[in-house]
Parts: C-alpha cells; sequence; structure tokens
C-alpha cells in the first residue's frame, strides 16, 4: 500500500507528546541512516509508536505481521495498515506467515515475527513498541526462569536492527494517547488469556507487588535491568578481552585466567564455551568449568549439552590448559 499526500498533523496533547519525546531521543541517541520501519501489531503500543514516529523521523515505513492464528487476522492486520497509512506511514506492508516452529505456540509466533520484520525491513532499524510495563514484565520472568544478571537484563534499547524506543514510557501512556489521537487499538485476546504466563505477571504478579511494596515496582524493575544492561556490557567487554589473552588455538591458558575476577572468568568461560559449540549452559556447569581452573584438585572433565544427539562437550583441564571437545555418549 501507498501512502496518502501528507501526513495530519498531530495534535499537542500530554501523552503523545510523551510518546514523541521518547522516539525523539531513541532517534537522537541512535542516528539511523535513512527511514525506520515501525513493527505495527494494530495494540496501542505500536499504534502510538507508529503515529510518533511519523511526527518524529524523516521516513516510516509499517510492517504488519499476520500470523495467521486467530480468525479474522487478515482484516485485522489490514485495519492496522489502513491506520499506517492514514498516520502519515510512506508505506505499510502486511506480511503473512505461518507460525510452525517448535518450543510452544508464543515462542514460533514470535520467531516467525522477527524472522518476516528482519526480511521486509530493507536495511532500516525495525522499532518495536514495547513498554516500560513489558520491560517489567520481561525482568521478572526472567528472574524466575535463568540466573545470574543476563535473564534479567530485560530488553535493549538498540539492539540491531531491533529498536525499542518506548521503554521508559508507561502502557497507560500510548493508551491514552491513542485515546487523544482518536484511534481505537485492536484488543489481541492473547493479551488477557490467562494461559500465558506473561499475561498473568501482567494483570496479576505486577499489580500485587504495586499494592504490597507500596508502587513503583515496574519503574524500579525497568531501572535495575537498564543499570545491569550497562554494568554487564562492561563486563562483557572485559570478558572478550580475557579469552583473547588467554587464548592459545582452541585452549585456555590457566595462567592468564586464576587472577581475573570471578565475575569476568565466567562471564569468559561461558564465551569461549559458547563459541566452541556448548548450548544452553547452565550457571552449575559454568561454575564447575570455573572450578578447574580455581579449584583444582585433578578434578574430571565437565560434560556440557552440546545440542547433538549421541555426543556431549566435555572441559578439562590438562597441563596448565583448558579444553573442551566434542566425545561419544
Ligand atoms: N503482528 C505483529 N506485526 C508487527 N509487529 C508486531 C506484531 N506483534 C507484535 N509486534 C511488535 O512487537 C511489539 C511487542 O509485541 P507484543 O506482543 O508485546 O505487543 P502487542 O501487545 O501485541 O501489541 P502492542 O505492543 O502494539 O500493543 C509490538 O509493540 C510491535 O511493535
Amino acid at each position: 500500500m501507498t501512502a496518502p499526500a501528507s501526513p495530519p498533523l498531530l495534535p499537542e496533547e500530554p501523552a503523545i507528546l510523551d510518546v514523541r519525546h521518547a522516539v525523539r531521543a531513541w532517534l537522537a541517541r541512535h542516528r539511523p541512516a535513512g527511514g525506520v520501519v515501525v513493527a505495527l501489531s494494530g495494540g496501542a503500543d505500536s499504534l502510538a509508536l507508529t503515529a510518533a514516529a511519523v511526527a518524529e523521523a524523516p521516513s516510516v515505513r509499517a510492517v504488519v505481521v499476520d500470523h495467521r492464528l486467530q480468525d479474522g487476522s487478515a482484516e485485522v492486520a489490514a485495519v492496522a495498515a489502513a491506520r499506517a497509512l492514514e498516520l502519515g506511514c510512506a508505506g505499510a506492508d502486511v506480511v503473512a506467515v505461518d507460525v510452525t516452529g517448535r518450543g510452544g505456540l508464543e515462542a514460533a509466533a514470535r520467531a516467525a515475527r522477527y524472522t518476516a520484520l528482519d526480511a521486509a525491513r530493507a536495511g532500516h532499524p525495525v522499532l518495536l513498541g514495547h513498554t516500560l510495563d513489558d520491560q517489567a514484565e520481561t525482568v521478572l520472568l526472567g528472574l524466575a526462569r535463568g540466573s545470574g544478571g543476563r535473564s534479567i537484563r530485560g530488553m535493549a534499547g538498540y539492539d540491531a536492527p531491533w529498536g525499542r524506543p518506548l521503554l521508559g514510557v508507561r502502557r497507560d501512556v500510548t493508551r491514552r494517547a491513542c485515546a487523544e489521537l482518536g484511534l481505537v487499538p485492536h484488543e489481541d485476546p492473547h493479551n488477557s488469556n490467562p494461559a500465558f504466563t506473561r499475561v498473568r505477571v501482567r494483570t496479576e504478579v505486577l499489580p500485587l507487588l504495586e499494592d504490597a511494596l507500596g508502587g513503583g515496582v515496574a519503574a524500579a524493575l525497568a531501572r535495575t535491568a537498564e543499570q545491569l544492561r550497562e554494568d554487564g556490557e562492561v563486563l562483557d567487554d572485559l570478558a572478550e578481552r580475557t579469552v583473547a589473552s588467554a587464548r592459545d588455538g582452541e585452549d585456555l591458558l590457566i595462567e592468564h585466567l586464576v587472577h581475573v575476577p570471578v565475575a569476568v572468568r565466567r562471564r569468559a568461560l561461558r564465551l569461549w564455551l559458547l563459541d566452541l559449540g556448548a548450548k544452553a549452559l547452565t550457571d552449575k556447569q559454568l561454575r564447575a568449568v570455573d572450578d578447574l581452573v580455581d579449584r583444582w584438585r585433578g578434578q574430571g572433565g565437565v560434560a556440557l549439552g552440546g545440542g547433538r544427539v549421541g555426543v556431549r562437550l566435555v572441559a578439562s583441564r590438562r597441563r596448565g590448559r583448558l579444553s573442551a571437545g566434542f566425545v561419544n555418549d
């Protein structure tokens, strides 16, 4: 679909101005060379994002993914694309996908969506409508599922090509922005289905925490995620340098690892093992590999998942070197 002659001017109301400020700040920080693509679901967050992006960015194209999982999904996608053009997007494409991947419906739909968005972005960054509330939910889910700082870092403001300008904006602000613009967002029934863990975190866990702890929990979780992300990036950088200095062929030399602070060393070991093909490393496995460096008492190798049937990756220490290789089960 192509655009009408000139985009309508947006009203100067408080909520849409907040969303515009967030998009303006993101554009100023990341300076995308040409235009941007907005991933538009038709929900309030990405609709408000689309309106704000049109007002702030030189050129905006919307891409709507039709997951074809619900009756009438093609119609919902077509309506969203039409809204995007009315708001002034230079183009609006609907991309239909087949959700066939593994790992549950939610994960499969997400994987299909990101693949489709990546294929449709024509070299431009893709802006997503994740809000501060989404970030808080992601942190809580990460806390329950994973371990260590990495799992509660939340989503990045920019992890090319994916941009998230609204991570500091509350969800109720995007809803109000849509109301100010006279837009009626699509309400995805999945977003209120308690079969999804994220929905229960949104509708039950966070409200309870806000109530019991006296408010400000979502904002505190989002702030914590941002700080952890910043700290984590420094540690990741130090870990990369540690691997570079300790590496000898495919092995790591123990003498370059023993005096490295444990927070950096475990990250370095993780990078090294992932590079060699380890999959789904657990905290327990990493600590066991770290013990080969720091608590050496002649112990045997540490078995790690390598993602292949019948073989596993084993890390072991010999003559001052750490090495890892695949062995048959
Ligand atoms: N079907 C889709 N087509 C294009 N982009 C999508 C689609 N679904 C989600 N997105 C993008 O991913 C972001 C986060 O997805 P999520 O499922 O959390 O959002 P939503 O609640 O469905 O919609 P919204 O965030 O727009 O209210 C959306 O804001 C949007 O940018």
